[in-house]
C-alpha cells in the first residue's frame, strides 16, 4: 500500500483532528503517503487536497473541528457525483480511502463501492453516537461533557429563580446525548425518542405537567427538562407554549446547539481517535467496506453496512436508572 486518501465528512466532531494526526503518523511509520482532501466528499469531487505531513499534524490533537474542514455534499446522492469521486481516487492512484464521519458519510462509502476498487475504511465520528458496532463514536464524550457543564450553569439560575427550564440538546433522531446529559445533570425530566411516544405527546405533556406541579408542592428548586431535538412539534418553544397554554406554567428555553459540537476534545475522545486512526491504517492494507470501532474495550472491525443499518438504542441500563431516579425524587 503506497497512498491513502483521507476525508472528514458530515457534522464535525471533537476528536476528528486527533484521528487525522494518528492516521498520518501511522502512515509515516509505514512509508505510506497520505493525501487529505478538504470539505468531505466535495474535496474528492473537485480535487482539492494537500499532502499531510507529520509536521502539519503534530500540534493538532487538542483542537476541536477538523483541519480538513467538513461538509455535506449533495452530489454524492447521484451516480454522476459518485463517479467523479471515484475518478479522482483512481487518477491519484489511491489504494485506500479513510472516511472519518457518521452514518451518512458511511453510506457515501457504500455508494462508492461499485465504482472504485480501492479499500474503503470508516472511522466513526459524530457527537450523536448513533452508529452501531462501536460503544462510542469520536466526539460523543466531549459533547456530553460540554452539555453537562452548560446545564450545570443553567441549573444555578433555575434554582435561584425557581424556574422551569427547557434545554434542547442535539442528537438528530437519537437520544444518546439527551439520556447521558439528563442523568449527569440530575435533570427532573428527559424527553427523548426512547421514552416518549411521539404519537401520544398529549400524554407525555400531561405527565410532565403533573410532575412539575407535584414538585412545586414539595420544594422550591428549579425544574430542568432535557429535550432531544426534533422530538417536540415546534421544538422547545412548542413545548414552552404548550405548558403555558394548558397549565399556566412559565418556562425558559435554552437551545445548546452547536456549543455541543465544538471545543477541545476530552481525553477519552483523543485516545479513542488515536487508537482508531492507527487501526484504520492497519485495516486499510487488506480489508474494505469496514468500520473500525471499539466494543467492550476491544478494537472491533465490522462491515459498514452493519454499522449503519443496525440500530444502536440508548443503553437499557441508562433508561432504567433514569426511571428509578424519577421515582425517588
Ligand atoms: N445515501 C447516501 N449516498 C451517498 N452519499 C451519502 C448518502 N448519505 C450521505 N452521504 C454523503 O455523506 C455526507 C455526510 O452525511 P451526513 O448524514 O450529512 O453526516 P454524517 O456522516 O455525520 O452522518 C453527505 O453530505 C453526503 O455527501
Ligand atoms: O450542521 P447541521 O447541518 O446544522 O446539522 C445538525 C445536525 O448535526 C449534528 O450536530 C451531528 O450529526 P452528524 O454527525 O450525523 O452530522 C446533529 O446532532 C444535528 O442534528
Amino acid at each position: 500500500m503506497k497512498r491513502i486518501a483521507l476525508i472528514t465528512s458530515g457534522g464535525d466532531a471533537p476528536g476528528m483532528n486527533a484521528a487525522i494526526r494518528s492516521i498520518v503518523l501511522a502512515c509515516h511509520e509505514q512509508d505510506i503517503q497520505c493525501l487529505g482532501f478538504f470539505h468531505g466528499y466535495n474535496g474528492l469531487m473537485h480535487d482539492e487536497f494537500k499532502e499531510l505531513t507529520v509536521d502539519l499534524v503534530a500540534p493538532i490533537i487538542q483542537f476541536g473541528g477538523t483541519i480538513l474542514k467538513s461538509a455535506r455534499c449533495k452530489e454524492m446522492h447521484q451516480n454522476s457525483g459518485v463517479e467523479q469521486v471515484a475518478s479522482t481516487l483512481t487518477r491519484h492512484s489511491i489504494d485506500a480511502l479513510i472516511v472519518v464521519g457518521g452514518d451518512g458519510s458511511f453510506r457515501g462509502m457504500m455508494a462508492l463501492q461499485p465504482y472504485w476498487q480501492g479499500h474503503l475504511i470508516g472511522i466513526p465520528a459524530t457527537i450523536d453516537n448513533d452508529l452501531a458496532c462501536t460503544d462510542k463514536t469520536i466526539g460523543f464524550a466531549t459533547a456530553v461533557s460540554t452539555a453537562t457543564h452548560a446545564i450545570d450553569k443553567i441549573r444555578d439560575t433555575a434554582n435561584a429563580f425557581e424556574r422551569v427550564f427547557i434545554v434542547e440538546v442535539m442528537g438528530r433522531h437519537s437520544g444518546h446525548i439527551a439520556f447521558n446529559v439528563g442523568l449527569a445533570t440530575g435533570a427532573e425530566a428527559i424527553l427523548s425518542f426512547e421514552n416518549c411516544d411521539s404519537k401520544n405527546l398529549e400524554q407525555v405533556q400531561a405527565d410532565l405537567i403533573n410532575q412539575i406541579q407535584s414538585q412545586r408542592q414539595h420544594n422550591h428548586s428549579g425544574f430542568v427538562i432535557v429535550l432531544a431535538e426534533n422530538l417536540w412539534p415546534g421544538g422547545p418553544h412548542g413545548l414552552q407554549a404548550a405548558l403555558r397554554e394548558t397549565a399556566h406554567i412559565e418556562s425558559a428555553v435554552c437551545v445548546l446547539g452547536y456549543i455541543q459540537r465544538g471545543g477541545n476534545p476530552c481525553p477519552e475522545d483523543r485516545i479513542l481517535a488515536t487508537e482508531l486512526g492507527i487501526e484504520a491504517v492497519r485495516a486499510a492494507k487488506n480489508r474494505s467496506g469496514v468500520m473500525v470501532g471499539k466494543v467492550h474495550g476491544q478494537i472491533s472491525i465490522n462491515c459498514i453496512i452493519r454499522a449503519t443499518e443496525q440500530s444502536k438504542p440508548v443503553d437499557q441500563a441508562l433508561r432504567l436508572a433514569y426511571n428509578q431516579i424519577c421515582q425517588l425524587t
